[in-house]
């Protein structure tokens, strides 16, 4: 048996596991065994939480899967909430070890509990090499590409972990089930990719619907949002230094992409439950 605790990002969720106290021998087949709504618990992927030579802590994360990303922008608000609401820290300015290098959290504490974080996310990569993205150029800003016969433009931005953004007027009505996997898996992404579908509203306020290489449809994508204010300012529909409200089907985040090319992401991180799970053969 492992212990672990199910948390939320505004509706994307993942299950955590403290490294402090347990030893996951197998990440990848865990996060396709816990991830799995039928014979598992049911969320988005795996996050663990470990120590760290360089930073207040450490994660992990894996997707649904079982692939590991090298950011999750959601999960590092829930990763700020559980040391803090579990005793592991009591400081409210912490470092995160990320596979895309250390990021800060400011952790925004009511009656003894952490209710939102702020995450410093670390410089936007706009080259395409760096994304990566099979495309030549310096930036990949509204390049036409063909899925399903229909024309879509991608802009291309890196939190870390690989994004397309696509702007449109209508997101509602998108069949991302059949679109999802095409973009996911398109040839122009040695790596695979995630993918946002972004109405802007506003010059300060976009709604964002997101396909996530390797978890499919989320409710919500912090690394993605970041990537859509990015890209909604390389388009001129957001300007630099304005924290820019995303709307996603799971809740709200506040973005602000600065002018040095640093982004800050604000949220709210939300526990949901603990409890133990017997570990699967396979991934033992
Ligand atoms: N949901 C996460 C992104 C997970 C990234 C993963 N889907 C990948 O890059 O492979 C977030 O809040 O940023």
């Amino acid at each position: 048996m492992i212990k672990f605790t199910k948390m939320h990002g505004i509706g994307n969720s993942y299950i955590y596991i403290n490294c402090f106290e347990e030893e996951v021998f197998n990440p990848s087949k865990m996060s396709e065994f816990v991830s799995d709504p039928h014979f598992g618990i049911g969320s988005d992927g795996l996050v663990l939480i470990m120590p760290s030579e360089t930073a207040d802590f450490k994660m992990r994360i894996f997707n649904a899967d079982g692939s590991e990303a090298e950011m999750c922008g959601n999960a590092t608000r829930c990763v700020g909430k559980y040391v803090y609401d579990n005793g592991l820290t009591k400081k409210t300015d912490i470092t995160l070890e990320t596979n895309s290098g250390i990021k800060d959290l400011e952790l925004d504490v009511i009656d003894g509990e952490v209710v939102s974080v702020t995450v410093g996310m670390g410089k936007a990569e706009l080259e395409p090499q760096k994304i990566p993205v099979s495309i030549d150029g310096d930036r990949v800003i509204g390049y036409p590409i063909s899925v399903m016969d229909k024309e879509y433009e991608i802009t291309a931005v890196s939190m870390g972990n690989p994004h397309a953004v696509i702007f449109m007027d209508d997101i509602d009505s998108l069949e991302l089930e059949k679109v999802g996997p095409l973009f996911e898996n398109h040839e122009l992404f040695p790596e695979r990719i995630n993918t946002e579908f972004i109405k802007v509203i506003d010059e300060d306020t976009l709604q964002m619907r997101v396909w996530e290489r390797g978890s499919g449809e989320t409710w919500a994508c912090g690394t993605g949002a970041c990537a859509a204010v990015v890209a909604a300012v390389l388009n001129g529909y957001c300007k630099h230094d304005r924290e820019i409200t995303v709307k996603l089907r799971g809740g709200n985040l506040k973005i602000t992409y600065l002018q040095d090319g640093t982004v800050i992401k604000k949220g709210p991180a939300t526990f949901i439950c603990e409890g133990e799970v017997e570990v699967p053969p396979i991934a033992r």
